[in-house]
């Protein structure tokens, strides 16, 4: 018998308030990165035999995954700390599962997991919490619609709860995709892998690429080439024979990001974070806050599983407002909440470009960054797609930040506390556990000082 999958925690509102801190010094990994966790486990279900992974990120957002590879059939087992093994039954060997899939919080699971039942003649239906029902699914239905898959009934708009029945022979396609969204040219992909002949996706700016590293390392022939100026052209050749092959995951910069502002604007910090994968179209924040005076230095470089990891230390810097160009956003897509947080700490005016996919988040991460930099007495404005910030070196703080179920909007905010005057308080922290459960016991082991008292008396 495969040992039982822990279940994510139970959610229950937690609210918690940030407090201005002394320096934060010490050496942290933060957890293993989200997006290749995911696919850590829906290459190993699609791979007859065994996968093993080291460093998974064990976190709702990926247990809510490996649930589902199970349902579709493969025997998901934990060994140990972040260490796992999937028993997956191939292309063409999965399950229609009993009952509905639930994603939880989870568009990656979520659409990433559509591509894989769009390409297999068996029908799911996929559901979530309140924020993932309201996200937009068209987006990969679209494109997977073409390929033979039919929606058999959803919510309003084609959202979550939706079902869908895959394509037993689903066909191949050319698909140039209209947004720069890694999962729907990975929901395109997953579900090509099941489809005669090659199918091609043609995106305008390049997005993460960790499915088209995923496909090769587990055997499949794909090729990669230029696309205009930022673009690229992907093409898998289908059917190929997946054969299982050990993941190791690498640290997740997305999580890094956090502390690593942490330590730029909280005075006498200097911290290192181990490990952190410098995937290319990844390190878009790192790049940004470098133009804005960051002192962020690299040491140790090396190839872990198949990815650039660096040793990053971060010390307490001035910073100063800059553009931020559109074409960097894909790289930093998830890392704008704390970007803008910053932005408010580094003098005169950063301009952030082309933000219009962060309105379809996990909440509009337009709206509640501009509604938390408000409460904390931020000067900033929203022009179209994009967020100008004008900073200072001292942030009043003292707001109570509304998180709408978005893990990333909570840690931010707690960011922004730990050196603005007054406090901040976020309304909950529950979300967190969504993408980087330790991250109130890392940031505590730094230095950072938080509380659980959530009242108008802080101010
Ligand atoms: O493919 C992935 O793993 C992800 C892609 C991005 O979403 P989009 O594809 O919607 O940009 C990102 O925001 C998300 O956190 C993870
Ligand atoms: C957008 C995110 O994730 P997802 O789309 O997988 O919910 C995120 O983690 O910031």
């Amino acid at each position: 018998m495969p040992a039982r999958l822990p279940k994510p925690a139970p959610i229950e509102t937690k609210p918690l308030s940030a407090h201005r801190s002394p320096g934060l010094t010490g050496s942290v990994r933060v957890p293993g990165d989200k997006s290749i966790s995911h696919r850590a486990l829906i290459f190993g279900l699609l791979s007859v035999g065994e996968t093993e992974i080291e460093g998974l990120l064990e976190a709702g957002d990926v247990l809510a995954t490996a649930e589902a590879c199970r349902r579709l059939g493969a025997t998901v087992t934990r060994i140990g700390e972040g260490s796992w093994r999937v028993h997956g039954v191939g292309v063409g060997g999965l399950l229609s599962p009993d009952g509905t899939l639930d994603f939880g919080n989870a568009g990656t699971g979520s659409r990433l997991m559509m591509g894989v039942v769009a390409g297999h003649g068996i029908t799911a239906t996929f559901d979530g919490d309140a924020s993932l029902r309201q996200r937009p699914m068209m987006r990969v239905l679209t494109p997977l619609l073409k390929m033979g898959a039919e929606i058999v009934v959803s919510a309003e708009g084609n959202r979550l709860p939706l079902t869908l029945r895959g394509a037993a022979d689903p066909v191949p396609i050319s698909y140039e995709s209209p947004i720069a969204s890694a999962q729907v040219k990975s929901a395109v992909l997953l579900a090509g892998i099941n489809a005669p002949g090659e199918t091609t996706v043609i995106e305008a700016e390049a997005t993460r690429d960790h499915t088209e590293r995923m496909l090769r390392h587990f055997g499949a022939e794909v090729t990669v080439t230029p696309h205009g100026a930022h673009g690229r052209r992907i093409v898998l050749r289908g059917r190929p024979d997946l054969k299982p092959k050990p993941v190791i995951v690498p640290a997740d910069p997305s999580s890094a990001a956090f502390p690593l502002v942490a330590a730029l604007i909280v005075p006498g910090s200097d911290i290192v974070i181990e490990g952190v994968m410098m995937n290319p179209l990844r390190t878009g924040l790192i790049t940004t806050l470098r133009e804005m005076g960051a002192d962020i230095s690299e040491a140790n470089l090396r190839v872990e599983g198949g990815e650039d990891v660096a040793d990053l230390t971060a010390r307490h810097s001035t910073l100063r407002g800059v553009e931020v160009p559109a074409e960097r956003a894909p790289s930093m897509i998830d890392e704008y909440p704390v970007l803008a947080v910053a932005a408010a700490f580094a003098e005169g005016q950063t301009h952030m470009r082309g933000l219009g996919e962060l309105r379809v988040k996990e909440s509009d991460r337009l709206a509640a960054v501009a509604a938390g930099l408000a409460a904390n007495g931020v000067a900033h404005r929203i022009e179209g797609d994009d967020l100008i910030v004008t900073g200072s070196a001292a942030v009043p703080g003292g707001g109570d930040v509304v998180t709408h179920m978005d893990h990333r909007i909570a840690m931010a905010f707690l960011v922004m506390g730990l050196a603005s005057r007054v406090p901040v308080r976020v309304d909950d922290t529950a979300f967190i556990a969504t993408s980087f459960p330790s991250f109130i016991p890392m940031m505590r082991s730094l230095g950072a000082e938080f509380g659980a008292d959530f009242g108008a008396d802080l101010a």
